[in-house]
């Protein structure tokens, strides 16, 4: 059974439908990109598989479980995390705390624990410190852990985007243009981590991206989406020097 398993899918808004009969099955452990003009369709697919909007057609199923109906919040305790196009940290929060607010919701204590501070409270509070070091050490971001969001270089902000969603302990990762704005050195240390976290915290991961170096570089099979609607699929090689793929979307 594939990890997540996407058939019919379709939504209009108003007289514009944005997404039309579209159809998915990502491999658990797959690395997978989701390419396409600008205008696609293809944040509206990310907005539908994490519950921002209920689709007008189609079944969303996650590990077997039908996710139709659910909210972002349920979604997400489901096991599907995202970040998006443009970064939404919590900027005047330091790097640690914008992770630990990822993993309380994992975290189970009453407000009488908070309230009075007892011992589960502090145990609770030690385990989540202790992980998000660990995760902030696997994007190299642990020695920023008590700087302000806002004051991370612009490349660092991205990846705490990404450890940020990592902390949710998701089966599933959407990165929604994870390179956008990065310089080539950045994009190349991104791509090593992206692979670092499929491997290591065997996620699986679907990604938005137009820089082409970096869906064939990482990518293992990619859909090109165009006008809502699934275009091509395939591996990077063959889709990307597929003739359609190169007029609609690579414009050579
Ligand atoms: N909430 C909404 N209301 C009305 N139209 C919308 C809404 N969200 C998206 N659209 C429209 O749906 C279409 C697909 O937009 P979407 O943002 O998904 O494209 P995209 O492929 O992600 O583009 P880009 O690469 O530029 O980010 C566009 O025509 C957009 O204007």
């Amino acid at each position: 059974m594939a990890l997540l398993e996407v058939t019919n899918l379709g939504i209009s808004f108003g007289g514009l439908r944005a997404v039309d009969n579209f159809n998915i099955k990502i491999e658990k452990g797959q690395l997978y990109g989701l390419i396409g003009p600008n205008g696609a369709g293809k944040t509206t697919i990310f907005n539908l598989l994490t519950g921002v909007y209920q689709p007008t057609d189609g079944t969303i199923a996650l590990d077997g479980e039908v996710l139709n109906g659910k909210s972002p919040a349920q979604i997400c305790q489901s096991g599907i995390s995202r970040t998006f196009q443009n970064i939404r940290l919590f900027h005047e929060m330091t790097v640690l705390d914008n992770v630990k607010a990822a993993l309380h919701n994992q975290m189970t204590y009453s407000l009488a624990d908070t309230f009075f501070r007892l011992p589960k409270y502090r145990k609770k509070e030690d385990e989540m410190n202790r992980k998000a070091v660990e995760i902030l050490k696997v994007f190299d971001l642990d020695s920023h852990a008590d700087h302000l969001a806002a004051n991370l270089p612009y490349g660092k902000q991205r990846k705490l985007e990404i450890a940020r969603a990592l902390a949710t302990n998701p089966k599933l990762l959407l990165l929604d243009e994870p390179a956008a704005g990065m310089n080539p050195n950045e994009t190349a240390e991104l791509m090593d981590t992206i692979k670092l976290i499929r491997d290591q915290f065997d996620i699986t991961v679907l990604l938005i991206e137009h820089d082409m170096k970096l869906v064939s570089g990482i990518c293992e099979y990619l859909t090109v989406l165009n006008f809502g609607t699934e275009l091509a699929s395939g591996t990077p090689n063959v889709v990307l020097n597929n003739p359609v793929v190169i007029t609609a979307y690579l414009g050579e």
